[in-house]
């Protein structure tokens, strides 16, 4: 941090920067985002893919993700006119004006010097605040940061409530660094530390700067990007009271966003019980008058359905539902974009999504992490109130949901909705509760807590596309690997003719979908083929994608991926009000039951597979278990026939 100085003036953007990033994203002060705006991050994956086919690969390169981003709005493959024939800034920035919206506050497509009256009027209505309150005390010690002529980009101010804290510092701060780094945040952007230590600017900037990195595929300049992020980095104090606090955080954003049209996020990095007072501060006294406001919530979200309900309405008497955005950093994985984007435009798998030809599906999610940095488990929040209810309902509902009639982040989440409640209520006895084994000198606190850190389930969903299949859940902490994916098994082929061929274990047979994030990212799709050669022999072969063949880049942390969906208004990987309220519906009682019978968790071994349990319920809903490695069978006819699954049933 040598030599670094809280400027007056915003560092000067690289050329490449300049034109893609500001221009596109944020305009001459124009509204940056909305439903609109979704289309560019839907047809993301085969976007990049065919953009890197096409001779874009440069170009893409030297303008970064921004570029890559912009292009893939793109509805086919070729290389657009406009890029070729025309400026880039030009013909982007006429685009994202056209797709200007707002959903949660107001813009302008100027920078006026004053605000006119009826701005501030419809400002004030919007979040019910008095007119009065549009004129922010200057603080006169403090530099000015926005000081760009006014045609240059519209000012975003980004808070991180909680700044001191593990969310904030590991992930938060890392995660708008690469943005900016990247060009997806406007030059005109900045950062707010705010937590109730005494600290200074440069003690946040130390924080921060100790745990930035630059890209391992992308590292030019790097140090001068750290500089001129950091200097647009800024604490706050807020002390004990943040009536205070979000007064004073107001006063330094207003001051540094000038009378430009500015917006502003707020990421509630704060432990539960301080998220109200958090909230509800923040409503009153820090939010601009001049663009919009958007505040990022993070989970768990809630404690039991009623006191979940009793935030939830808490947050709606100051916030639009539009403006709040509950995070859950896995659902920003690509693992979960795939999900709709490989059944959704492949016609090889769209017509198959459905209780005619899956026969069952896997939810799995299980960490080797071990206890001690899970204390929040213990006696506490636990793995269903922490994974089951945001990521692991989430993920079944965009696996299980109706087309929706657009990418828009409201049809996506209308259609969400609708699934969780059709999810039947989980009866206990489709039920295994686990909770690692602790010798570590904590065990006495964790053997007296019932708290699950591992749940498995089966679940249905009662309606006409699911009814009968069973979605198997399995969950757990402290076991032998990271594994995040999603397995689809498809029924028998009706009156299979090779059925003999495959000896005495039809199931041998299945074919299976696996879209997989860890331990490494691939889509992986099990067939039946013939070995080469005389006879007939079968083989159980895999198509494999594996993302690190394929793709040569680094993949962005999940936080980086759910920053620039908020900073773009598209809220489908974010739970709304009602997905809420309908995901603790299926939760609630069973989380009743457990705790008023005080059902005990079964132990098992740190490093393994967790409760042997989880086999039986598998087993009990028909799930294969396909973990033959040598089943060299005889055929009926006689001939010698392999059947040399690969996939082995990860019984976590
Ligand atoms: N850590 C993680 O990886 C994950 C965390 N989460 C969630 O994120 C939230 C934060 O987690 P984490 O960072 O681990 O928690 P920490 O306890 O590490 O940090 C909490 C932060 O909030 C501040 N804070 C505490 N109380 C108040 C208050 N009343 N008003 C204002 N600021 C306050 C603290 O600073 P100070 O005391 O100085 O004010 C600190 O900066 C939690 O809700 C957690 O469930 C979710 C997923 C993952
Ligand atoms: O939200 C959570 O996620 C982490 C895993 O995060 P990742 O970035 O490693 O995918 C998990 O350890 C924690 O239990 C959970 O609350």
């Amino acid at each position: 941090m040598a030599g670094l100085a809280v400027s007056a003036s915003p560092a000067p953007a690289p050329a490449s920067f300049r034109p893609a990033a500001a221009a596109s994203r944020f305009g001459p002060c124009a509204q940056v985002a909305g439903p609109a705006a979704n289309f560019r991050t839907r047809v993301c994956g085969l976007r990049c893919l065919i953009a890197a086919k096409l001779k874009f690969r440069k170009t893409l390169k030297r303008h970064g993700w921004q570029l890559r981003r912009n292009l893939e709005v793109r509805a086919n493959d070729k290389v657009p006119d406009w890029l070729e024939a025309t400026p880039l800034t030009e013909n982007i920035m006429s685009r994202d004006v056209q797709l200007a919206y707002d959903s949660g506050g107001e813009t302008s497509n100027t920078c006026p010097d004053t605000l006119d009256s009826s701005v501030i009027e419809q400002s004030s209505m919007h979040h019910k605040l008095n007119p009065s309150e549009t004129h922010p005390p200057v603080l006169k010690e403090d530099p000015v940061l926005f000081d760009d002529p006014p045609e240059s980009a519209a000012p975003l101010c980004i808070a991180v409530i909680g700044a001191t804290g593990e969310l904030a510092k590991n992930k938060v701060f890392p995660a708008l660094f690469a943005l900016y780094y990247s060009g997806f945040l406007p030059q005109n952007v900045g950062i707010f530390g705010y937590s109730r230590k005494t600290l200074t600017d440069e003690d946040l900037r130390s924080m921060i700067e100790a745990n930035l990195t630059c890209r391992v595929d992308h590292h030019e300049n790097c140090d001068e990007k750290l500089n001129e992020f950091l200097k647009r980095t800024y604490y706050i104090d807020a002390g004990y009271d943040n009536k205070d606090g979000m007064v004073k955080l107001n006063s330094k954003m207003s001051q540094i966003e000038g009378n430009c049209a500015a917006n502003r996020i707020f990421y509630l990095a704060v432990p539960q019980e301080a998220l109200l007072d958090v909230a509800l501060s923040l409503a009153d006294s820090a939010q601009t008058m001049q663009g919009w406001n958007r505040i990022i919530i993070e989970k768990p979200f809630g404690f039991t359905g009623l006191s979940s309900h009793r935030v939830t309405q808490s947050l709606l008497s100051r916030f639009e539902e539009e403006q709040i955005y509950r995070i859950d950093h896995l659902l920003g994985k690509d693992l979960i974009e795939n999900l709709t984007v490989l059944r959704f435009s492949n016609l090889v798998f769209e017509p198959l999504w459905s209780r005619t030809y899956i026969r069952n599906v896997q939810v799995i999610f299980s960490e080797e992490t071990a206890a001690e940095i899970q204390g929040r488990y213990f006696g506490n929040y636990g793995i269903i109130r922490d994974i089951v209810h945001s990521h692991i309902l989430q993920t079944i509902a965009l696996f299980a949901m109706e087309p929706p009639v657009s990418l828009d982040g409201e049809d996506i989440r209308d259609e969400k909705v609708k699934v969780l409640r059709s999810i039947r209520q989980v009866n206990l006895e489709d039920v295994v509760l686990g909770q690692l084994k602790d010798t570590s000198v904590k065990v006495d606190r964790y053997t007296k807590s019932l708290t699950p850190t591992y749940f498995a389930a089966a679940m249905y969903i009662d309606n006409s596309r699911w009814d009968g299949v069973p979605f198997l859940i399995k969950t757990g902490i402290g076991l032998m690997e990271n594994r995040a994916e999603i397995r689809i098994q498809f029924r028998h082929v009706p009156g299979n003719i090779y059925r003999e061929r495959f000896g005495h274990d039809i199931d041998l047979d299945t074919n299976e979908l696996i879209l997989r994030d860890q331990p490494e990212e691939a889509i992986l799709l099990k067939v039946n083929n013939k070995v080469p050669g005389l006879g007939l022999q079968l083989d159980a072969s895999e198509l494999n994608l594996l993302y690190r063949d394929r793709y040569n880049v680094e993949l962005p942390d999940s936080y980086e991926h759910l920053l620039l969906d908020v900073l773009d208004g598209d809220s489908h990987l974010f739970m709304r009000s009602d997905e809420v309220a309908a995901a603790w519906n299926v939760l609630t009682p069973l989380i009743h039951e457990i705790d008023q019978n005080r059902i005990a968790p079964e132990l098992y071994e740190a490093g393994g597979r967790g409760p042997v349990n989880a086999y039986y319920l598998a087993a009990k809903h028909g799930i294969v278990k396909i973990v033959s490695p040598d089943c060299t069978t005889r055929g009926s006819g006689g001939g010698e026939m392999h059947v040399t699954p690969k996939f082995t049933w990860q019984g976590i």
